[in-house]
């Protein structure tokens, strides 16, 4: 039989135990657990040895056991105000925030420490008993869980109930979690004592496991076998770093406009409300300007406006027009709002600064980055998100030339049926909004924005060539591609599911 040292060694060691523990067999010979365990199941499968598991459940403390650990239950903090005299509930919503005072309350109903008579909470001689117990039983289980997982036999030794009190941290928000520990015993078969018995050692030495550069230069190797190499052989799942899905697409995103002869740039994250709106002809009283769209920062509080002069042009564009054939927005602009520091509300900004910067045809622009807007969370918003950004700025350019290029775009990216949906932006004319099918959700997705840059947005930021520009959300292209449901997921993923998923994708 051909083994490896690890066999022989866990072999010889089961051969004085009888069976063991991977863990008891690790501490007798020189061989750490894994090993063990990776030895174990090739003399299982060589019939030498029997593995035998069995699982026991064990009771792990969750962040919440741990705040619970620290501050105490909601019920036992409105409980002590209660002993100290504060028992109104108008005065005791002075001192507790909302969630304890009302979690802390429902515990209290739910135990039958007290109850609420004409907005006082009287208590019961249960919440009596309570309040003067020195450690209550719940805090005392998650001290004994703090620092590692138990079993139900040791918390049975440390209080009485442990059932129901176990079952209360469970559905107290997960302050308790269950996991499951298996543990595995190594038993040496008939078989094996009589392999270990006809003597191990000499079979084993016949072959060469390792070769050495001693071996090669005497031509020792040419008498002996070498060890075969199992390819079959049971290991343990390896999960090598690797590049997060989301930022593969990422990156195949920026090939497909690098393809395309496009260049990518990079812009501020904190920038003025002069390069966010102002630049881009939005009216200084726009709602998407607004505190509750858009996050305003302290510090800084205002970013330097540019060169006097194109400030004036914009300026002059917002109020009467200019020299164009506009009326402008026809309401006074104020410099110290166009300072105001803001969190990038769409990567817009990099495109038109960098076109301000580079007023003179040919060029082609990407940005991909992060945009913030003030979004309550959901499976379909967060307050951060990451923008395709471009602009193309030729000579003879016109509104097809933008259609195709976003055609040609989205069929790189496997979208095959694509769709322009009239649009309004106040920087764009005309305005599209891009959907493409998705076959499997049967349904038309939208994808953001695009137009051709207004002649009220180019002129003052001395361009005179027409602009292409669309800014267009990655987000749900990337849960599309990655079969996921939730935005959440690509930034918080599930460890399981990032090992899961492909290291490289075509
Ligand atoms: N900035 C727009 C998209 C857009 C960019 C460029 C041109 C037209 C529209 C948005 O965030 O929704």
């Amino acid at each position: 039989m051909d083994f490896r040292s690890h066999e022989v060694g866990v072999l010889k060691v089961l051969s004085d135990l009888g069976s063991a523990s991977p863990a008891e067999v690790a501490g007798v010979g020189d061989v750490d657990e894994s090993g063990v365990m990776r030895a174990g199941l090739e003399l299982q499968e060589k019939g030498l040895v029997e593995i035998e598991e069995s699982s026991e459940i064990f009771f792990e403390i969750g962040g919440e056991g741990r705040r619970l650990l620290e501050y105490g239950l909601p019920e036992d903090r409105v409980l002590s105000f209660v002993g100290d005299g504060v028992s109104s509930l108008g005065s005791l919503s002075q001192e507790l925030e909302g969630d304890v005072l009302n979690i802390g309350l429902g515990w209290i109903r739910d135990k039958g420490l007290g109850e609420i008579v004409g907005g006082e909470i009287k208590l019961t001689d249960k919440g009596r008993d309570r309040l003067e117990l020195e450690e209550k039983p719940e805090l005392k289980v998650l001290r004994f869980l703090s620092d590692e997982p138990k079993s139900m036999g040791s918390v049975e030794q440390l209080v009485d109930n442990p059932e129901s009190i176990l079952d209360e941290l469970l559905s107290r928000n997960q302050a308790v979690q269950k996991v499951e520990k298996v543990s595995r015993e190594l038993k040496i078969t008939d078989k094996g004592r009589k392999v270990v018995r006809d003597g191990l050692d000499r079979d084993f030495d016949n072959y060469i496991h390792e070769l050495t550069p001693e071996l090669i230069s005497s031509g020792e190797w040419r008498e002996r076998e070498f060890r075969k190499y199992d390819v079959t052989a049971s290991t343990q799942p390896v999960y090598p770093g690797k590049r997060h899905p989301y930022q593969l697409i990422l990156d195949d995103i920026r090939r497909i406009f690098r393809d395309m002869g496009f260049k990518e740039i990079k812009g501020r994250t904190v920038e003025s409300s002069f390069w966010n709106f102002d630049a881009l002809f939005q009216p200084q009283d726009h709602p998407a300007r607004e505190m509750q769209d858009t996050f305003y920062l302290e510090t800084p509080n205002e970013l330097d406006l540019p060169d006097d002069e194109l400030v004036s042009r914009v300026k002059k564009m917002h109020e009467e027009g200019g020299e164009l054939d506009s009326t402008g927005w026809r309401d006074p602009w104020s410099r110290s709002l166009s300072k105001k520091a803001v969190l990038r509300t769409h990567t817009t900004s990099t495109t038109i600064s960098y076109l301000a910067r580079n007023p003179r045809p040919p060029e082609k622009v990407f940005s991909i980055d992060r945009a913030y807007r003030r979004e309550t969370i959901d499976a379909t918003h967060l307050p951060q998100f990451y923008q395709l950004e471009g602009i193309v700025l030729g000579e003879k350019l016109s509104f097809n030339n933008l259609l195709g290029y976003l055609s040609t775009f989205y069929s790189r990216m496997g979208f095959d049926e694509i769709r322009f949906r009239p649009g309004y932006f106040p920087y764009t004319e005309p305005s599209v909004e891009p959907e493409v099918y998705v076959e499997e959700l049967g349904e038309w997705v939208e994808l953001g924005g695009a137009g051709v840059f207004r002649r009220e947005v180019t002129k003052p930021i001395g361009v005179e060539h027409p602009v292409l520009a669309w800014g267009l959300g990655i987000g749900r292209l990337a849960m599309l591609k990655l079969g996921l449901t939730d935005l959440r997921d690509l930034y918080q993923s599930d460890i399981d599911w990032l090992r899961r998923n492909p290291t490289c994708r075509l």
